[in-house]
Formats: C-alpha cells, structure tokens, sequence
C-alpha cells in the first residue's frame, strides 16, 4: 500500500508504533517463510480479477449469492490446486485455508463442510483401504461431500438421530432410511446444491440388534447430472442470520441402499454376515466433532483479528466530539471508554490463538496415543475441547458485538463487514456442540474430578489444581498475574465443589443422580466457566511469556501488556468471585482497576500497530471502515453509491404507491 494514499491519521499511528510490525506478523504466522507462503497465495487469489464482485454480494437474490459463491470458489478451488502442483504447499496452514476463503465470499463458503469435516472425518474413521479409495477423490474434488449428522428432531442429544441403517447380508448393503419427519438430515453446510456425498451419522441395525449411531459414506447425486439419486430427497433450509452461503440442507432418504464398506470402519466393523464388532472406544464416533471444536480456536482468533483491525482502525480516524472546549475533536480511540471496548478484544485474539495451538499440540498427542491403543486421555481433551469451544465461541461474539458498537452507526452498515463476521461468530456458539450442552459436558468431568478430590487420587493434569484448593479456606490473594491465575483457579475449585454439593444436597431420597444433575445444572455450567477461565488465563499467560522470549525486547514488552490486560479484564469482570474465593480485598480491587487502566494506556500508542500485526489484506477484510489506507468516508460513499436503488433518480414505486397515497391525502 503506498503510504500517500493513507490518510494522515494512520499515518501518525504508525509513526508511533515502538515495534517491528514486520516481527509481529512473522511470529503469528509461525515464522517467515509461513508469512511469505501466505502472502504469495493470499496475493494471487485476490488480484485475480475473476473474484472481484461488480455487485456487492449483499444485494444479490439468495439465489444468486449462493451461485456466485460457487463459482468464486470453484476458481479459488483451482488456484489452490494449481499451487498444490506447483510445490510442496505443506507450510500453508490449515487455518489459511479458512482464511483465504474470507477472501473469495463475504460469507461462508459451501465448501467448507467439504474441507473441514468430510476430508477430516474420511481421514479419521476409514479403515486403511476405504482411505485409499476415498480420500484422493476428496482431497482433489473429483467429489464433494460435507457431514450430515443433525436432524429437524435432534442435534444435541446424537444418541436420539432417528436415521436407520439397517444391514441386509443377503445383498451386503446397508438399507438407510428417514422414517418420520424430525429424522430429516438439517443443516449440514453444502447440502443442498453443492455436495454429491455425505457422511451421514445414523443408527445401525444388524441381525435385528440396534449398536448405536455410525457413520456411514453416501453418495446423493449422480456424478455427471448432480440430480439426487433415486430414493434421495434434498434440498436448502433458507436464509438465517448468518452461513447465507453455506447452502446448509436437508437430507431424507427412502430404502437408500448402499454397499456394507461404505460404513466407516476404522473404529467398528460389520462383517458380510452382519456380525458387529464393536469399537475400542464408541465416542470415537464423535472424533470428528472434538477436531472440529478443537479447529473453532482458530478460526474465532481470526474472525477476532478482522473485526479488530476493522474497530481499531476506525477509531483512530474517526472524531468526535470535543474534550475539552476550543480544542479539536478527539479521535474516537482517545476516548478511555472507546479502549476498553476495543483492546481486550485485540488481546482475546492472541489469547484464542495461543490457547488455540496449545489445544492442537494436546490433540495431536492424544491422537496419537489413541492410534497406539491407549484411550486414557481421551476424556481429559474432550473436556477441554467442549468448553473451550463453548466459552471462546461466547467471548468472541460478545467482542465482535462490542467491536460493532465501538464504530457507532457506521458499524450497523453490512458495508463494514462487522454484520456479516458478527453472524458467522454467532453461529459457532451453536454448531458443533451448543454452548451449554458442551458446558455440562465439561462439567461431568469436573464431578468425577472432585470425586477424585475426596479420594485423594491424583488427578489428571488440567484439574489436578483442585487438589491445592480443595478445603474451604479463601486462597490468599497477590495481585500478580500469579496471583491472579491463582486466584481463578481457586474459584474453579470452589464453583466445583459448590455444584458438587448442591447435586449431593438435591440428591434427597427418591431422587434420581439425573434430575439432582438438572436442579444443580445452572452452578454446574458456572464451575465449568471458571474452570475454562482458569485455563485460558494460565496457558496464554504461559504461553506469551515464553513467545515474548523469542522475540525483539519491544515486541515482547506489548506481547505481555496484551496477555496482563487480558487477566486484569477478567479479574474485575469477575470480582465477585474472587472476593468469594480469595482474599482479595477493596483496595486490591482498586488497585487491580488502576493496572488496567494503565495498561490502556501503554497499548494506546502501539493499537494501530498491533492490528497491523494481524496483516488482513482489505480484500480479506472486506470493510470499508477498516482499509489499511483509513479512507473511511470515500469508501462509505463509494459503496453506498452500488445500491441498485441509486441506478435511477425516481424509483417506480413512487408513481405505483406514493403518488397514489398522496393524491388521496389530498381529497
Ligand atoms: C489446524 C487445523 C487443521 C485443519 C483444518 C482444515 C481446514 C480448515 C478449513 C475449514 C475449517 C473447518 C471447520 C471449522 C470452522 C468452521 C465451522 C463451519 C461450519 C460449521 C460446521 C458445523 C458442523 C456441525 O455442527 S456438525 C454437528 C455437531 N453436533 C454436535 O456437536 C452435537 C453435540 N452433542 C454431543 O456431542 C453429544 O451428543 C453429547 C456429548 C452432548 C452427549 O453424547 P452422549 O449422550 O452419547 O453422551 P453422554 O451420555 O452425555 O456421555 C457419555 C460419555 O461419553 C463422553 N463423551 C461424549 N462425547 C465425547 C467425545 N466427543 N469424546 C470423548 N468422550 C465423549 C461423555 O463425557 C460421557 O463420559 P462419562 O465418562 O460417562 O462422563
Ligand atoms: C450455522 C450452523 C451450521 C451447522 N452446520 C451443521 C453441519 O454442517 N452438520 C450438522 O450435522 N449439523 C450442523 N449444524 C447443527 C448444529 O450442530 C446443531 O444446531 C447444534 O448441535 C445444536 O443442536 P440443536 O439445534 O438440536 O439444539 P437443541 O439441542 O435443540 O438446543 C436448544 C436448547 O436446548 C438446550 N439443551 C439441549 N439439550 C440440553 C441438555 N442436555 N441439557 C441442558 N440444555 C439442553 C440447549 O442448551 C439450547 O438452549 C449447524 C448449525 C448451525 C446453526
């Protein structure tokens, strides 16, 4: 970007900066050759003139957004191939990928199911021959699949899908079938027009035993007319809040039949005479589910990242309103208020990333284990990932929302793209595992943990701090970030043993342990919150001590000023169970008050530099008010001025409606 076309603001900002933005965006690309990887494809993809819209997405029929999504992303698709070809693309990360896509489509790309969960699940839950055959076709879209397990009926509770696939050995094929309306395949991404396989989850019957929900390999539509095949009805669930063009569908079936191998049978086994066998583990069924919550990290540190490159940069041009008579309007970031919205936004971004890698490296170890036949972990990680998934998911739509505010009117305008992230943001709340359906989840091992407590056995690393706190004393307060850590960390503790009391004290005679559960559920999903804080505080605060290490004295000095501001927000958001907890007093408080707002303070001069440091192309961000060049104004205007509205002085329902109504106010 030539520096004289940006607006004189950002220009001063970035005057101010006291570090290499350079260093920054290298650290969060994993190093150089990863930012200069990205960059190369990021820049072919969006100069490719194919990808520019004439008309902004927004005022296409739904008809049409979906279509041009489609073919924008058939050519991303081809550049991608081309690159693959080109060179061993290892080191451009799965995340880009998702990134890039921002790139192509405002909004969701159809084919995201295809690459975040089809390919995902094929990879994880074939066996060794059923890859070889699949997973090629999958990877270079010779076919194109997404991953159909909820239905009208059921999402949460996977144990109630209704879809049957009952096992015939006289043909060896699996006969599926939706046998009422709430056992409709709804909502899968890509279902409706653009996918010709899915995996569908459904429940297996075999020599009249039922074993549960599987997943099974279906193709839908022919290969060459993409019409659904016989015995398959499919079609889109329409417009929502957000996902526009992720084509989410319904599926039905009627006697659809397919081979016996097109189960997946890494895990579980139907043999030719409909024998089971059954899996090591039955939730390896739901691997594909912990990839994905796991995966979210990411993707919500990025859509962060936008949104707050989008606020920050805003708010540096942007004035209003006079502190003090006879002196200039502020620009909107000066505004002490103004910071609070925006930077603890800009910190949770770093913070999901880094907790986000720390999640993956567990994953892939468990994984591992998992392949050598060792399970022990696996509840320990589901933990993890269902409520780091749940709270980060809550915390990022609240940021983006709170980033939506920060830019006044200008920020309600699709235009800015802050709508349009804020609904992809509000989605993941729900998908993948509800928010408080994952809290329980998290909060079942809690129970057991505390169980364990009371044993005196020695937990598993991630609670093994309840041990510490698990008598009733308040924990002594410092106000250090050890001191804080601690501090959530005995509030974790005292939630669990409060949610494990109140299920004991609900538990009277004549109760089942379930409903007891249900009566105790609301403290239950409050200790699994503050267990999830307690983590995101200690590992990211672990985690940005060491990477500020690695990197130039000035750089590490903003990296731990983002990671303080991130535990001293949460300590006053959450003062209320810290004084429950620990010793904290009023005056700690205020003290803990007065470090946050110096910290405001110190990452005031660095902000715009900070948000540059994310490195969003504007044809990735897509917003008129967050362009690395800060020409807010021209770019409102010149996007207002692409309504098909404004194509005509006089719209013709003036003469139809207006007129007429006028004319009759007259009589
Ligand atoms: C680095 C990145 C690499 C690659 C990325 C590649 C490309 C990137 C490109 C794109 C990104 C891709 C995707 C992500 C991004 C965006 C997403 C975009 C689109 C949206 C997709 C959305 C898709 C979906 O929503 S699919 C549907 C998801 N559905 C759910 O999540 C349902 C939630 N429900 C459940 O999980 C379960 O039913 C339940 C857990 C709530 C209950 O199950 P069940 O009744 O069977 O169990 P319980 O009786 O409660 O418990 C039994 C015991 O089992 C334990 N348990 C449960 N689940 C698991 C599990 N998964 N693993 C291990 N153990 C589990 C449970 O704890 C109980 O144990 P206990 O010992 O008895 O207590
Ligand atoms: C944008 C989007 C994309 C999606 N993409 C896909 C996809 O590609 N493939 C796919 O298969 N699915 C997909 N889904 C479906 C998604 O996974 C489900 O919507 C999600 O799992 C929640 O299930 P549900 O809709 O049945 O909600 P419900 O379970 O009906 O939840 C409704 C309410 O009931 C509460 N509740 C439910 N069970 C319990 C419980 N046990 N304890 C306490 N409270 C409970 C919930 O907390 C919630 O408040 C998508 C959904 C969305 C919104």
């Amino acid at each position: 970007m030539a520096e004289h076309n940006v607006c004189v603001e950002l220009v001063r900002e970035r005057q101010k900066c006291t570090f290499e933005v350079q260093e920054l965006i290298h650290l969060i690309d994993g190093g150089i050759t990863a930012t200069e990887e990205r960059r190369e494809v990021e820049n072919v993809v969006c100069t490719d003139p194919r990808i520019k819209d004439v008309v902004p997405e927004e005022y296409l029929s739904h008809k049409e957004r979906y279509e041009n999504a489609i073919r924008k992303n058939c050519i991303l698709q081809e550049i991608l191939k081309k690159y693959t070809e080109k060179r061993t693309w290892d080191n451009f990360r799965p995340s880009n990928k998702y990134r890039i896509s921002s790139g192509v489509v405002k909004d969701i790309s159809p084919f995201m199911l295809h690459t975040g969960m089809f390919i995902p699940t094929l990879v994880n839950q074939s066996d060794d021959e059923q890859k070889a055959k699949w997973v090629p076709k999958a990877m270079s879209m010779e076919i194109i699949g997404t991953y159909a397990q909820t239905e009208l009926g059921h999402g949460s509770f996977i144990r109630g899908l209704e879809t049957t696939a009952t096992y015939d050995p006289n043909t060896e094929e699996f006969v599926l079938n939706t046998p009422n309306l709430t056992s409709y395949k709804w909502w899968p991404g890509g279902l409706a027009h653009t996918a010709n396989h899915c995996i569908v989850v459904a429940q297996l019957y075999s020599k009249g035993q039922h074993y549960g929900v599987h997943p099974f390999f279906v193709q839908i539509r022919d290969i060459e007319t993409h019409v659904p095949l016989p015995g398959i009805k499919v079609g889109e669930i329409g417009p929502k809040l957000g996902f526009q063009t992720a084509n989410n569908g319904f599926l039905g079936f009627e006697n659809f039949r397919i081979p016996r191998r097109n189960m997946l049978m890494k895990n579980a086994q139907v043999l030719k005479d409909g024998t089971y066998i059954k899996s090591k583990n039955d939730k390896l069924t739901y691997g594909t589910m912990v990839f994905v919550r796991v995966i979210i990290l990411f993707d919500l540190a990025f859509e962060l990242s936008r949104a707050a490159t989008i606020a920050v940069r805003y708010s540096a041009v942007r004035h209003q309103s006079q502190l003090k008579a006879n002196e200039p309007e502020l620009q909107i970031i000066d505004y002490v208020t103004q910071q609070h919205k925006l930077f603890i936004g800009v910190s949770t971004s770093h913070v999901f990333r880094v907790v986000g890698l720390w999640l993956w490296n567990t994953y892939v170890k468990v994984n591992a284990d998992i392949g050598k036949g060792n399970m022990d972990q696996l509840p320990e990680l589901h933990a993890l990932a269902c409520c780091l998934k749940a709270v980060c998911s809550r915390d990022a739509a609240a940021r983006v929302e709170e980033f939506r505010l920060a830019c006044g009117g200008h920020g309600f305008m699709t235009s800015s793209n802050l709508p349009i992230i804020n609904g992809i943001v509000s989605a993941s709340i729900t998908y993948e595992g509800e928010f408080s359906v994952l809290m329980l989840q998290t909060a079942r091992f809690l129970m057991k943990a505390w169980n364990g407590v009371l044993a005196r056995k020695t937990l598993t690393p991630t609670v093994s701090y309840l041990s510490k706190f698990s008598n009733s004393d308040r924990v002594q307060w410092a106000n250090t970030t050890a001191g804080i850590i601690s501090g959530f960390q005995a509030a974790a503790a005292g939630k669990t043993k409060e949610a494990y009391a109140a299920i004991q004290s609900y538990l009277k005679p004549g109760t089942d342990y379930e409903d007891a559960w249900n009566s105790a559920s609301v403290q239950l999903v409050s200790a699994s919150e503050a267990h999830c804080r307690a983590i995101l505080c200690e590992i990211s605060w672990s985690e940005m001590q060491r990477l500020s290490k690695t990197v130039s004295p000035n750089l590490g000095k903003v990296l731990l000023e983002l990671a303080e501001l991130y535990l001293t927000y949460w300590s006053l958001e959450k003062r209320g169970d810290l004084l429950m907890y620990t010793t904290i007093s009023t005056a700690d408080i205020a003290k803990l008050q007065a470090r946050y707002e110096e910290l405001l303070a110190l990452i005031r001069p660095n902000a715009v530099g900070i948000v540059d440091g994310f490195d969003i192309r504007d044809e990735i961000l897509n917003s008129t008010l967050g362009a690395y060049d800060g020409r807010v104004y021209e770019r409102l205007m010149e996007e207002a001025k692409k309504s098909p509205l404004n194509a005509e002085p006089v719209n013709e329902s003036f003469h139809k409606y207006i007129k007429p109504l006028m004319l009759k106010a007259k009589l």
